[in-house]
């Protein structure tokens, strides 16, 4: 995979001297949705206003498709597509018009087959012809990520796309991510909600405090990272835990009826074996076994806290 986007010891200072980004350096592959995870404040949105041109770094550089946004901005800024937190639209304007005109200020040819498959893929050509006060919030945002289409982008950065939308219109959003997907864009996805990472993302990059901690394949993540906990259910209740098992690191359930047992996925030996020889041997009896494991948000909620001690 070749890199869309490059990120090399990107700085940000704001006047009065925070510093919202602290050295950061990210490959962004093109055809991938890369997601980007972290807490309010984590500068997100700085990184994306960065390598958009809405916000000038103070160290380090970006290029996007091998053109630098600082020297070649005109060049970096039509491959990218950008749908920022607040939705800002011409209510009077009819959703076809707003898209054709979009398309118009990036000098790029009209295209009215381009834009009625755009309009298609958002579910919008039912309401091309309407003004697009009458449409509802979720309506709106897709407006925003088709106007963000409309010059043909390779990248497009969607800053929290279903912030304080409902379940069901978060899942119409996925399954237009999807559809862009397929069609080759590469996607930059800020987002609080960490099943949405998980739904969609191919990788993960964390970031908190101007830092990226880590970036990696979801799955991967999940499975280094993540922790699996087996809950031994007792036929009997026990009132003391066996000091057999105590220095294996098992806990006693609530009410003395469960043993808890918690290991890492990516180890080699997990100890399950002899933890169950253990278990007979104490003269203990198992009325059932059941394994559960950690998500991505207790990844997330460790990671962060950890990086903040
Ligand atoms: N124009 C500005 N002037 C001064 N400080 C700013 C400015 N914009 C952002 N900041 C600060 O920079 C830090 C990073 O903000 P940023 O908006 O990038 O975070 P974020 O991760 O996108 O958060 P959120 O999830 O809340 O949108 C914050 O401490 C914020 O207060």
């Amino acid at each position: 995979m070749t890199s869309i986007v490059s990120v090399q010891g990107l700085t940000k200072v704001f006047p009065g001297g925070l510093q919202a980004l602290k050295g950061i350096d990210l490959e962004i592959e093109e055809g991938e949705v890369l997601s980007l995870l972290g807490p309010n404040g984590a500068g997100k949105t700085t990184l994306i206003s960065i390598i958009c041109g809405l916000t000038t770094a103070s160290g380090g550089r970006v290029t996007v498709g091998g053109h630098d946004i600082a020297r070649d901005f005109r060049a970096a800024r039509e491959l990218i597509g950008l749908v920022p937190q607040e939705l800002h639209v011409e209510s009077y304007e009819k959703v076809i018009n707003t898209v054709r005109f979009t398309r118009g200020l990036f000098g790029k040819k009209p295209d009215d087959a381009l834009i009625e498959r755009i309009l298609r893929d958002l579910t919008l050509w039912d309401k091309r012809d309407e003004k697009i006060l009458a449409l509802s919030g979720g309506m709106k945002r897709r407006v925003m990520i088709a106007k963000a289409l409309a010059h043909e982008p390779r990248v497009l950065f969607l800053d929290e796309p279903t912030a304080g939308v409902d379940v069901e219109l978060r899942q119409s959003m996925w399954q237009v991510m999807r559809k862009l997907k397929e069609r080759g864009v590469t996607i930059i996805l800020t987002t609080h909600y960490i099943e949405e990472a998980e739904a969609m993302a191919d990788r993960v990059g964390v970031i908190n405090h101007g830092e990226l901690l880590l970036v990696e394949k979801t799955g991967q993540l999940m499975t280094r990272m993540g922790r699996k906990t087996l809950t031994v259910e007792l036929a009997a209740p026990v009132s003391d835990l066996p000091e057999t098992l105590a220095r294996r690191g098992v806990t006693l359930g609530e009410d003395g009826s469960s043993l808890v047992y918690t290991y890492d996925t990516a180890a080699k030996q997990t100890g399950i074996t002899d933890l169950l020889a253990d278990i007979r041997e104490a003269g203990l009896h198992l009325a059932d076994l059941r394994t559960t494991q950690s998500s991505l948000e207790d990844i997330f909620v460790g990671l962060v806290t950890g990086s903040t001690q």
